[in-house]
């Protein structure tokens, strides 16, 4: 019989569980909502509740383990829940550019010791950025000239200050720096840079500071084990530059990690960014930002109970801070308040990393490595939305914004369902969208995969397949602002940021409310777009709005 128990949700009483049950096969499904009575041996699932408490996946141990205890299995039980892994903490570029930031990130992860952390990294401060910026550069600079690239010589001088600083051995990264320098080698004398070789050229950032990082806390003592992500069990789609993560990286990952933790416990430090594809088996990267979406994904994997992205700013902002230097950190979000602010172009979070975090229902922590007393954001399913006005406003530049106008199709059905099959024939994105009977305003994704921009010679092919069926204006240079917050008080936003915008002398082109309730989007003119996010944010952030808000005071409000 194969026994079963959900245990998340809905809460079973305790009498609901078998006391005894067989289970045919290791149990495998959502890690949380799932808690195996039985044996499961490759999991290293113990025989019955007594101690059931050593699965992969950490919450459904924990369930268990309530049960475990009250079946009078303190001991061992107890003892076993409370080895296992139960955070994953990301530390981006930013928070180990160097010797000293990689010292005090290993300050931090001992201060979380007890969490038993696995650990993501990325690649060391602007690493990546040289890493590609080399490969174009070798593209047409000739292979005697490869050794003498700026790009290479910081990146093997970071490197190597950084393991002498640290009192690594500089064989930790030979082969990785010599590697590199022969891959250059290839680009120049192939005069061509794919998307493939662009991936594996920048996996040399995140293979080396996992590398130097893992040497040095064993260095220190504290026992740590490096792991490329593409070896132990990442998959993903063969989408080079921006690829996507497949289902079966989840029991992969778990089985690994959880497998070497059980067997020889040693704190993971694991590549953030990376994968391998499933057709090509060749190492993918999940776009800029990745690994954030790396952190989420084994949390996910694992069923942990924190997911802690650690940034150089305190959380996520009212705003972006390059913008706007008085933006303030938002103490609350939802996954779906994270997930449309990433996704409408703010770069603290990877536009994809809410979604294996909302899948497994695990609270998501921004924190700031520099300043790490700061409380940053949590990010849950649910938060108190009743004082939420506001969340936080986004721009996202250099947007092509396309007005189409039925012509022959006037009044009649399909006209929407020719327009968009055009977009899906070519490949692009859209991002906000709105619609009368005979006409679409839209706009394009400037960089639909992230890393390619949309380049003419395409905008003005899609203008010719549209011109089949309307007459088509093509607007270039906008911004979107997207208002993130409580839609349900739309109202209010509207007339605030409308008042704004007119004092400003700002025209908005276009407005779309999206069904997902949190974003208000508001197309201008890039020209005026950092001028009216600076005006917007005074007088949402920065002025008393609780007179037009009914009830208490307005806020944030909490989880
Ligand atoms: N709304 C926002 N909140 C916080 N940071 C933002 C926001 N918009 C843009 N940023 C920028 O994102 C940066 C953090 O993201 P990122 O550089 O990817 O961090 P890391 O490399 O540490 O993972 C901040 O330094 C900040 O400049
Ligand atoms: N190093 C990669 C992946 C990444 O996530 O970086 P960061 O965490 O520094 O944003 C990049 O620069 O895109």
């Amino acid at each position: 019989m194969a026994a079963l128990l959900r245990v998340s949700g809905v809460k079973k009483p305790y009498s609901a569980i078998p006391k005894r049950a067989s289970c045919p096969r290791p149990v495998w499904s959502h890690p949380r909502l799932i808690f195996s009575v039985s044996v499961a041996p490759v999991y290293g699932l113990r025989t019955s509740l007594k101690g059931s408490c050593r699965a992969p996946y950490l919450r459904i141990s924990c369930e268990a383990g309530k049960v475990g205890i009250r079946h009078g299995a303190e001991s061992q039980g107890s003892e076993e829940i409370a080895n296992e892994l139960t955070h994953v903490m990301k530390f981006g570029g930013s928070s180990v550019a160097s010797a000293d930031r990689m010292r005090e990130v290993a300050n931090l992860i001992l201060r979380f010791r007890e969490e038993r952390p696995v650990i993501v990294l990325s690649a060391m401060g602007k690493t990546t950025n040289k890493l590609l910026i080399a490969g174009e550069k070798a593209v047409c600079c000739g292979v005697s000239y490869v050794s003498d690239l700026e790009e290479l010589a910081f990146v093997k001088d970071l490197h190597l200050r950084t393991v002498d600083e640290l009192g690594v051995e500089r064989s930790t990264i030979s082969k990785h720096l010599f590697e590199l320098e022969q891959l250059l080698n290839g680009i120049a004398m192939m005069k061509e840079l794919t998307p493939r070789t662009k991936d594996y050229l920048a996996s040399f950032g995140e293979c080396m500071a996992t590398r130097i990082f893992a040497a040095y806390l064993n260095k220190i003592g504290v026992k740590a084990r490096q792991y490329d992500a593409f070896d132990i069990g990442f998959i993903t789609t063969d989408e080079f530059t921006n690829a996507d993560i497949l289902e079966a990286t989840y029991p992969a990952v778990a089985k690994r990690l959880h497998g070497d933790w059980i067997n020889d416990p040693a704190i993971p430090i694991v590549t953030g960014f990376l994968g391998k594809g499933w057709r090509t088996s060749a190492v993918t990267t999940l776009g800029r930002g990745g690994s954030d979406l790396t952190a989420t994904t084994i949390g996910k994997a694992l069923g942990l109970e924190e997911i802690q992205v650690w940034k150089d700013v305190d959380g996520v902002l009212t705003c972006d801070p390059n913008i706007y230097p008085r933006a303030e950190p938002v103490p609350y979000l939802t996954f779906d308040e994270a997930a449309e602010l990433a996704y409408f172009g703010s770069q603290v979070l990877h536009p994809q990393s809410m979604r294996p975090a909302r899948e497994g229902d695990i609270p998501v922590r921004v924190k700031n490595s520099y300043n790490p007393k700061a409380p940053g954001t949590l990010i849950t399913r649910v938060r108190d939305m009743s004082q939420a006005v506001l969340t936080s406003i986004v721009l996202k530049r250099n947007v092509t914004m396309l007005d189409i106008v039925s012509t022959r199709m006037l009044g009649q059905f399909g006209f929407l369902a020719k327009v968009f099959s055009i977009f899906e024939e070519l490949e692009i994105s859209v991002d906000v969208v709105a619609t009368s009977e005979v006409s679409i305003s839209l706009t394009l994704d400037p960089s639909k995969l992230w890393s390619r921009e949309l380049i003419q010679q395409e905008l003005d092919h899609v203008v010719e397949e549209l011109e089949k069926i309307a007459v088509v204006n093509l607007l270039q240079h906008r911004s979107i602002i997207s208002l993130i917050g409580n839609v349900q008080r739309s109202s209010l936003i509207l007339e605030k940021a409308f008042h704004v915008l007119r004092t400003n002398g700002v025209n908005v082109q276009m407005i779309s409310q999206g069904a997902s309730k949190v974003n208000i989007s508001l197309i201008v003119n890039d020209s005026e777009a950092e001028q009216c996010v600076r005006a917007l944010h005074t007088a949402f952030f920065e002025s008393d709005i609780s007179e037009l808000v009914s009830g208490p005071k307005s806020g944030n409000g909490s989880i």
